[in-house]
């Protein structure tokens, strides 16, 4: 100490030590009430995901979320974690990983009347301010855009959609046979299946596709998407705490940042361009918007935003898993190749309504979303203050399902890791089928499910009934070799389309 007019002063060093040991007696208090007096402080998880958020020295928060989140292997590591910890897991300081059908129906049911929800947290912010379908949080906002959206997805419009969905799909099936010349060249569906359902979208969501279908190449709009994604949810991180907007760009994939700009501007102007055609009486999503009036333009055209991304690349990751198990169970394929072929005489006769009733192609379609569900996020939500599995969960806690533990569970499946599509059909093996979700449930639950599943119906009836199929480049362990990059970063699938020698 100095004395300076017979007062004693702090020299700087003392100062600056007595911060640095106030801050780390801070630190410790912090660490040891996140382990042994937090309200989550008697639920098992990974140490470092329970006290990450004490490291505010660094501003580290919740770096090991982060780094499972980048790396692409989160839903992986949950799977592990619930498997050497049991069904409740804590993941980050203030939120619990649950693995059972029964805490995912407490979390995501429909609740009756008057009860509080589960609501979305802030992981589905993004920076657009206007709010959209998918990631609104208010339930007012929410709902009055989903009633808006909803006419759009009726089984009304659905049948009505069916002839835009045929003409990609045929247009799809005549690439395959061109490009895969007939047989002889792989294409890698992993990627081409995009095409498709990107064209489907677009065309339902402004009125034209992105040419993929016709060109028979990956429009430069879809991988900017794909490239995107992951950084529209790490937005919420970045308002948090500065420090990710350091350390981010070096996780993230290159350009995200710039490519999620490129992504937002190409769809205001699709969405300006089709505003400007008004009601054209097409069952598409915009002349229903346009119908209701109960949304602004910015809301309008912010949609088209989610809905490209909600509605395509889901779809095609569904197709390329299906494919890969059938290709991988060739039983199964002989079973599919069976029901198909001898359900139509010419490939026309393929319709929404004619496979609505084929139950092996259903059997194939669930059981390829059961082991390989196309969200593969957990999809948090913060408790009301209610019971989730038997527990009680404070207001505030974030609470989630992890997306691959129950799907495979053997307590729910009997042969839970098999492909068995035998099992959707009639009473199967007597499974605990609400342990599959793909479509999540209730008010939040997805709202194109039945223009999927049409999609799907459709494609795979056409492929299997004009082609034989083949694994070009032979691959074990496709599903663990994905990542997530909030959607699924699926490795390539080289697959060779021959046309049917007897058709
Ligand atoms: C196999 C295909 C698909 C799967 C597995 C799927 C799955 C899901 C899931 C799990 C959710 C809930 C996400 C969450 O709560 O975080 C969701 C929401 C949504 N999906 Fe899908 N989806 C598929 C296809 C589609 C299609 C074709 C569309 C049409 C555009 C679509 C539109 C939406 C919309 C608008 C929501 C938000 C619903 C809301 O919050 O009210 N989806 N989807």
């Amino acid at each position: 100490m100095l004395q300076i007019a017979g007062v004693h002063v702090a020299t700087p060093v003392a100062a600056a030590l007595a911060a640095a040991l106030s801050i780390a007696i801070y630190h410790i208090a912090q660490v040891v009430y996140l382990l042994f007096f937090h309200p989550l402080a008697k639920y098992p998880g990974p140490k470092f995901a329970a006290i990450s958020d004490s490291i505010e020295a660094l501003i580290v928060k919740q770096l090991w979320w982060v780094w499972e989140l980048s790396s692409g292997r989160l839903p992986f590591t949950i799977v592990d974690l619930h498997k050497k910890h049991g069904d409740v897991v804590r993941i980050r300081p203030n939120e619990l990983s649950f693995a059972t059908a029964e805490a995912f129906q407490d979390i995501h049911g429909h609740v009756s009347q008057g009860k509080p929800r589960f609501l979305k947290t802030e992981f589905y912010d993004n920076d657009d301010p206007t709010p959209r379908i998918t990631g609104a949080r208010d339930p007012e906002v929410h709902s009055r855009q989903r009633k808006s959206l909803s006419h759009a997805f009726s089984a009304k419009s659905l049948r009505e959609q069916e002839e835009i969905v045929q003409k990609y799909i045929n247009g799809f099936l005549q690439q395959l046979a061109k490009l895969g010349k007939n047989g002889q060249k792989a294409l890698n569906m992993a990627e081409t299946f995009n095409w498709l359902t990107f064209d489907v979208i677009g065309d339902l969501s402004f009125g034209e596709p992105f040419g993929g279908v016709e060109k028979g190449e990956t429009h430069i709009w879809i991988k900017v998407i794909l490239d995107s994604v992951l950084n529209a949810q790490t937005i919420f991180l970045r308002r948090k705490s500065s420090f990710y907007n350091f350390i981010l760009p070096f996780l993230l994939p290159e350009g995200a940042n710039k490519k999620l700009k490129i992504h937002r501007t190409f769809s205001r102007e699709k969405s300006q361009k089709r505003i400007q055609l008004g009601d054209t009486g097409r069952a598409d999503f915009f002349s229903h918007m346009l119908q209701r009036a109960t949304m602004s333009e910015a809301e309008m055209m912010s949609q088209t935003a989610s809905l490209i991304i909600a509605g395509s690349e889901t779809t095609a990751t569904s197709l390329s898993g299906t494919t890969f198990f059938l290709l991988k169970n060739p039983d199964c394929m002989a079973k599919l190749q069976s029901e198909v072929r001898g359900a139509f005489t010419c490939v026309d006769e393929i319709t929404g309504d004619s496979t609505a009733g084929l139950p092996y192609l259903h059997g194939v379609i669930e059981e390829s979303l059961r082991l390989f569900p196309p969200v593969p996020f957990s999809m948090p939500r913060y408790s009301p203050g209610a019971m989730v599995d038997g527990y009680y969960m404070p207001k505030g806690t974030e609470v989630s399902v992890s997306a691959l533990n129950m799907p495979r569970d053997e307590r729910y499946w009997h042969d839970g890791d098999s492909f068995r599509p035998e099992r959707w059909i009639g009473e199967g093996f007597n499974d605990h089928k609400k342990a599959s979700q793909p479509f999540s449930a209730g008010a939040r639950a997805c709202l194109g499910i039945n223009l999927a599943y049409l999609e799907m119906r459709l494609v795979l009836a056409k492929m299997v009934w004009l082609y034989d199929w083949e694994l070009a480049v032979p691959r074990d362990g496709w599903v663990r070799d994905c990542k997530m990059s909030i959607l699924w970063k699926k490795p390539d699938l080289w697959v060779k389309y021959q046309p049917r020698a007897d058709a």
